[in-house]
C-alpha cells in the first residue's frame, strides 16, 4: 500500500471517536442505525437458529490501543468535516442572516438584500455560458408576505381573469359552476375538471378526514400530486366558506405547511398556479419578509394566512407557532418525523391543531417504529404506545421475516400485519404509479441494477483496506457490548465509509495533495457512467446523475468539464434561493446534458421532468432515498419513456447495501400493500460487510439470490457463452487418463497441417538459392520434408499439435541463431516427450500461437503477402488464413453491436449488450421485479393459532390506547 495511504487509513481510524461524539448532528446516522438493526437481527437470526449470541463470531478482546472517546484535536475536527463532505445530508439549515429589526413590512433594499442571499452561484458550465442569450430568464417565486406583493399578485390575476370572461363573453358576477361532494364541499369545476380521477378521490378522502376532525396521511407514490390534492381540497373549503360542526373555522382558517427548505418555491409557484387567490407566506429566509419573524407568524395566524416553512424553521420558531391555535398543520414530505425522539418530532406534535395531515411518498423506509412515529402524528394514541406497539406489532411481524422463521412465526406476521393495516388503512391512502398509470399517461420506466467490476487499482485497494489494522480491529473487538461503544460504532463507520469511497473512486480515499485527480478509468463504475452519458447524448437523452456525496460530485465535475458536457449542479452548498431557478432552467433548457444532483439535497420532493434518464451513482442504506431520487423524473408531465440505472460495485459492501434496501422495502410492503410478502433471503452480518469474492468473474451475489430478476438480456448474453462454451467441448473430450479430438477437430488440425506444410515449401521456393551447392541441400531438405509429411499423417492428433508447436519454437530458434550463430539441436521427438498438459496446452492454442506456427518467407519478396507473412500470416475474422479457411481456427469476434431504435427497450438492451461486452458490467437485475418476490400460504391450522395472536395484540393495543387518551 502507498505511504500515503497507509497514512491516511492511520489518519481514519484514530479519527473514528469523533464522528460518533457528533451523534445525531454527523450524517451517518443512518449507516449507524443500520448497523444496530443488522447486530440486532443477527442476534434474532442467532437465537433462532439455536445459536447463543454473536461470541461466536466475535472476539470480545478489547484492543488497548483503542482510541479514546474523551479527546478531540483540531485534525480531527478537520476528518470529520471531510466526512461531512462526502455524504451529504438534506440540506434544511437556515442559513444565518441577519434580522434587520424592521417592521411587518420591509423596505425594498431588505427585499433586495434577501433575493440576493446565496451560498454559492449555480454552477454552470463555461462553455454554455456563452449561449446566455439563448437561455431563458430564472425567474424567481415571490411569496405574499408582503402586502404589496400580494395585492399586485392579485391585481394581475384578476385583470386576467376579466379578459378571459370578456372572451368568454361572460358575465363578472356570474358565479362559477362547481361540484359538490357529499358532505357539502363545492369543487369550482374548472378545478375540479383538471384532476386526476384517483386526485379526486384524493380530495374527497380529504373531506371525509375534515367532517370527522381527524388526521391521516397521504401516501401516494412519490409524483401522483399529492400538493395538488392538498391545494384543490384547501381552495375548495375556502370556496365552499364551510363552517364546521363546531362553528369554529369559516373557509380556511390560518394554516402551516412544513417542507424541506428546497421545496418551498414550489409550494408557493403551486399555490399561485392552483388558487391565487390565498395568501401564501414563507417563513424562511429565503422568504420575501426579513423582518421579525414573530410579527410575520403574528400577521398569518390573523389574517388566515397560509404559511410555508422548514423543518429547521419549525424548531426555530416554534415557541411563536405554539402561541396560536392553527386549523390545518401539514407536513410535506412528513417521514422526516420518522424518528420518534427527535427534536423536530416533539415540536410538530406540540403544535396546536384539530388537523394533522401528512403527505410522503415514503412512509415507511428503515423499520415499523418510523410507522408508529408517523401516525403518532396524524393520529395521536391510534397505534398505543411506542412499547406495546414494537411487542405486539412490531417484533412478531420482524420475527416472520427472518430467513429461519418458523411457519407459525410467519403466519402470525401475516396476520399481525394484517391488522395492523387494517387499523391504519381508514387514515392512510396510498396509490402506486403502477396502479394509475393509464390516467396520467406516465410513459413506462425501466429500472435496472447494474453490478459493475472494480479496476485493478480499485481491488487492489479495497483487498488492502480489508486486510487492514482497522478492518481487523472492527471484526476482532467482538460485537456484544458495542451499542454502547462509541469508539467501536465510530471504527465501523469509518471503515464501510472508507470501502464505500473507494467503490466510488479510489481517490476519494488516497489522494496526493498535489496530484490531479479524477481519471475517470481508475474507477469501474465511472467507466459506465462515461459510457452511458456518450450514448444517451447521442440518442437525445438527458441526465440526472445521483451520487451521495460532494466530493464525488466534484469528481463529476471535473469530469463532465473535461468530455465537454453542459451541466448544472445542486448540492447542499447551492442557495435555497436559488434552487428552484435551477430546477426551473434544467426543464427548460434542453442544451444542458446533466443534471448533478447529491441524492439528499436534489432527490426530495422536486420537478425534473426535463431528464428522462438517471443512474444512481451509490446506494443509500435507505431505500426510500434512491427511490424518491428516482420519481424526480418519472412522474406526471414526463412524456418520454424512463430509465433508472442504480450502479454497485459487484462483490463489495454496496451489494450488501442494496440487499438491505431490497430487505427493508419487503418489510415495508408487507404492512402497506400486501400481508402475505415475505422476506426470502438472509440478512448480512457484519463480516459479510467486510469480506470480498475470491474470483473478481464470478456471478454478483445479488444477481443470484435474485435470478428470477435477471434482464432478459443478460439471459441472453449467458445463453450465448455457454453455447459457445458448449461448442467448445464438443471439440475436444478430456478423459481421465488421455485426451481425445473429436473427428471435426482432427480434420481441422490436420488441415492446418498441410497449410502449414505448403506454406513451407512456398517459402522454400522462394528462398532457393541459385548455386549448385545449394541444390544438394535443397534436395535433402526436400526429402526430409517429404518424411515430415509422411509422419505427420501417422502422427496421432495430440503429436500433431505437439509438433506444430515444435516447429514454431523451432522457427522463433532459427532466428535467434542466426543472430547467435548457433545450431538448434532439440528434435521434435525430444520435444513432444517435454510436454505433458497437452490438452491444456491446446485450449491455450490463441490465434497469436497460430500465426506463430505459419512460417514466413526468408527473402525480400516485398509484395503485399510477404510483407503480411513477415508479421506471420493474416488471419481475418472468419478464421481464414491469408484468404483460405482453415477449419478449427479461432474467429476472431469483431462483430459489431447493432443499434436498433424501434424501441425503447431495444435502445436499453442495446447498451445493457454493450456494457456487457465492453465495461466490465457482470450481471443486471430488474429492481421492480426484485421487489414483487416471495409469497406463502400457511396451513389452515397455523393460520387459526397466528389470528388468535393478533387478536391478543390488538387487545392490547385498544388498553394502551385508553392509557393514552387517560394520561
Ligand atoms: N391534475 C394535474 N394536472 C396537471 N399537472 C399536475 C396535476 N397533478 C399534478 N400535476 C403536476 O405533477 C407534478 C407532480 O406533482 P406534485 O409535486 O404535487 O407531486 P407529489 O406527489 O407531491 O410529489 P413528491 O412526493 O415528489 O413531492 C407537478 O409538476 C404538478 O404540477
Amino acid at each position: 500500500m502507498a505511504k500515503n495511504e497507509d497514512q491516511d487509513l492511520k489518519h481514519l481510524y484514530s479519527q473514528g471517536i469523533q464522528i460518533w461524539s457528533r451523534s445525531q448532528e454527523v450524517l451517518e446516522e443512518e449507516a449507524l442505525k443500520e448497523l444496530e438493526i443488522l447486530v440486532d437481527e443477527n442476534h434474532q437470526d442467532n437465537k433462532e437458529s439455536g445459536i447463543t449470541d454473536v461470541e461466536i463470531k466475535f472476539d470480545q478482546k478489547i484492543h488497548e490501543d483503542s482510541p479514546s472517546t474523551s479527546s478531540c484535536t483540531a485534525a480531527e475536527s478537520d476528518f470529520t468535516y471531510n466526512l461531512h463532505d462526502y455524504y451529504e445530508d438534506e440540506e434544511d439549515e437556515e442559513e444565518p442572516i441577519e434580522d434587520p429589526g424592521s417592521d411587518y413590512i420591509p423596505s425594498d433594499e431588505e427585499y433586495r438584500q434577501e433575493t440576493n442571499i446565496a451560498l454559492s452561484k449555480p454552477k454552470i458550465q463555461k462553455k454554455t455560458q456563452s449561449k446566455k442569450k439563448s437561455s431563458p430568464r430564472l425567474i424567481k417565486v415571490t411569496d405574499d408576505a408582503l402586502e404589496k406583493n400580494y395585492k399586485s399578485r392579485l391585481d394581475s390575476y384578476y385583470k386576467r381573469l376579466e379578459k378571459e370572461l370578456e372572451l368568454l363573453g361572460v358575465q363578472n358576477e356570474t358565479k362559477k359552476p362547481y361540484k359538490k361532494l357529499k358532505g357539502g364541499l363545492k369543487v369550482p369545476t374548472e378545478i375540479w375538471n383538471r384532476l386526476y380521477e384517483y386526485q379526486k378521490e384524493g380530495v374527497y378522502w380529504l373531506w371525509e378526514l375534515h367532517q370527522r376532525c381527524s388526521g391521516g396521511l397521504l401516501g401516494d407514490e412519490m409524483g401522483l400530486g399529492k400538493t395538488v390534492q392538498i391545494i384543490v381540497f384547501l381552495h375548495a373549503l375556502q370556496y365552499s366558506q364551510y363552517t364546521s360542526k363546531h362553528g369554529r373555522f369559516i373557509g380556511v382558517g390560518p394554516t402551516i405547511i412544513v417542507c424541506p427548505a428546497t421545496v418551498i418555491q414550489q409550494w408557493v409557484k403551486h399555490f399561485h398556479e392552483w388558487t391565487p387567490e390565498f395568501r401564501i407566506v414563507v417563513l424562511h429566509q429565503s422568504g420575501s419578509y426579513q423582518g421579525q419573524k414573530s410579527k410575520l407568524i403574528n400577521a398569518a395566524n390573523k389574517n388566515k394566512s397560509i404559511i410555508i416553512t422548514s423543518y429547521a424553521g419549525i424548531l426555530k420558531y416554534k415557541g411563536n407557532i405554539c402561541e396560536y391555535h392553527w386549523q390545518y398543520l401539514i407536513l410535506d414530505e412528513g417521514h422526516k418525523i420518522r424518528n420518534p425522539s427527535s427534536q423536530v418530532t416533539v415540536a410538530v406534535k406540540e403544535i396546536r391543531t384539530p388537523h394533522r395531515i401528512m403527505l410522503t411518498g415514503s412512509p415507511m423506509q428503515n423499520n415499523l417504529t418510523e410507522l408508529w412515529s408517523l401516525f403518532d402524528f396524524t393520529n395521536p394514541g391510534m397505534l398505543g404506545s411506542l412499547k406495546i406497539f414494537t411487542e405486539h406489532f412490531a417484533t412478531p411481524i420482524l420475527q416472520g421475516g427472518f430467513t429461519n422463521a418458523t411457519p407459525m412465526q410467519e403466519a402470525t406476521a401475516y396476520s399481525v400485519a394484517s391488522t395492523l393495516k387494517n387499523i391504519i388503512s381508514p387514515f392512510f391512502l396510498r396509490r402506486m404509479k403502477e396502479e394509475v398509470k393509464e390516467h396520467i399517461q406516465l410513459p413506462n420506466k425501466s429500472e435496472q441494477v447494474l453490478f459493475c467490476s472494480l479496476t485493478d487499482c480499485q481491488r487492489d485497494l479495497y483487498k488492502d483496506y480489508l486486510m487492514s489494522e482497522q478492518v481487523n480491529n472492527v471484526l476482532g473487538r467482538g460485537i456484544k457490548n458495542w451499542k454502547s461503544d462509541n469508539a467501536m460504532k465510530g471504527n465501523i463507520l469509518m471503515a464501510i465509509t472508507a470501502l464505500r469511497k473507494i467503490c466510488n473512486h479510489p481517490d476519494l480515499l488516497v489522494h496526493e495533495e498535489d496530484e490531479p485527480i479524477n481519471e475517470y478509468k481508475k474507477s469501474g463504475k465511472m467507466v459506465v457512467v462515461s459510457a452511458l452519458l456518450k450514448i444517451w447524448k447521442k440518442q437525445g437523452h438527458r441526465t440526472l446523475l445521483f451520487s451521495q456525496g460532494r466530493s464525488m460530485i466534484k469528481i463529476f465535475e471535473n469530469f463532465l468539464d473535461k468530455q465537454g458536457y453542459a451541466y448544472l449542479k445542486m448540492d447542499g452548498t447551492t442557495s435555497i434561493s436559488s434552487r428552484q431557478g435551477l430546477i426551473d432552467k434544467f426543464n427548460q433548457d434542453k442544451s444542458y446534458d446533466v443534471f448533478l444532483l447529491t441524492t439528499r439535497v436534489g432527490g426530495l420532493g422536486v420537478n425534473l421532468i426535463g431528464a428522462n434518464r438517471v443512474i444512481i451513482y451509490d446506494p443509500d442504506w435507505n431505500p426510500a432515498t434512491d427511490t424518491q431520487a428516482r420519481e424526480r423524473a418519472w412522474r406526471i408531465g414526463q412524456e418520454k419513456s424512463v430509465t433508472i440505472y442504480r450502479l454497485l460495485c459487484a462483490g463489495t459492501v454496496e451489494e450488501k447495501m442494496y440487499q438491505r434496501q431490497v430487505w427493508k422495502q419487503l418489510l415495508s410492503n408487507k404492512i402497506l400493500i400486501d400481508p402475505t410478502t415475505n422476506k426470502f433471503f438472509k440478512s448480512s452480518d457484519l463480516f459479510d460487510l467486510f469480506s470480498m469474492p475470491e474470483d473478481p468473474q464470478a456471478n454478483p451475489e445479488t444477481a443470484n439470490i435474485f435470478r428470477e430478476s435477471r434482464v432478459k438480456i443478460q439471459e441472453k448474453i449467458e445463453e450465448k457463452k455457454r453455447l459457445k462454451k458448449e461448442k467448445k467441448k464438443k471439440d475436444i473430450v478430456v478423459t481421465e487418463e488421455k485426451v481425445e479430438f473429436s473427428a471435426d477437430k482432427i480434420q481441422a488440425m490436420k488441415n492446418l497441417a498441410q497449410q502449414i506444410a505448403r506454406n513451407i515449401s512456398k517459402s522454400n521456393e522462394t528462398v532457393l538459392p541459385k548455386k549448385e551447392a545449394y541444390q544438394l541441400q535443397l534436395e535433402e531438405e526436400r526429402k526430409k520434408k517429404l518424411e515430415e509429411k509422411q509422419k505427420l499423417k501417422q502422427l496421432t492428433p495430440q503429436e500433431l499439435f505437439e509438433y506444430n508447436r515444435w516447429k514454431a519454437a523451432q522457427r522463433e530458434e532459427e532466428t535467434i541463431n542466426k543472430m547467435d550463430d548457433k545450431v538448434s539441436n532439440v528434435s521434435f521427438e525430444e520435444a513432444l516427450e517435454k510436454s505433458s498438459k497437452t490438452a491444456e496446452l491446446y485450449h491455450k492454442l490463441t490465434n497469436k500461437d497460430i500465426k506463430s506456427l505459419i512460417p514466413g518467407p526468408s527473402t525480400s519478396n516485398n509484395d503485399q503477402k510477404s510483407r503480411k507473412r513477415k508479421k506471420g500470416a493474416s488471419i481475418d475474422t472468419s478464421g481464414k488464413i491469408d484468404g483460405e479457411q482453415v477449419e478449427g481456427l479461432l474467429k476472431r469476434e469483431t462483430k459489431k453491436l447493432k443499434y436498433d431504435e424501434t424501441s425503447n427497450e431495444n435502445r436499453d438492451n442495446f447498451i445493457l449488450e454493450h456494457l456487457f461486452s465492453k465495461k466490465g458490467v457482470s450481471g443486471a437485475l430488474e429492481h421492480d421485479s426484485v421487489l414483487n418476490g416471495g409469497k406463502k400460504q400457511q396451513s389452515l391450522k397455523v393460520r387459526t393459532d397466528a389470528d388468535e395472536r393478533a387478536l391478543k395484540s390488538l387487545e392490547a393495543l385498544k388498553k394502551s390506547r385508553l392509557n393514552h387518551w387517560k394520561w
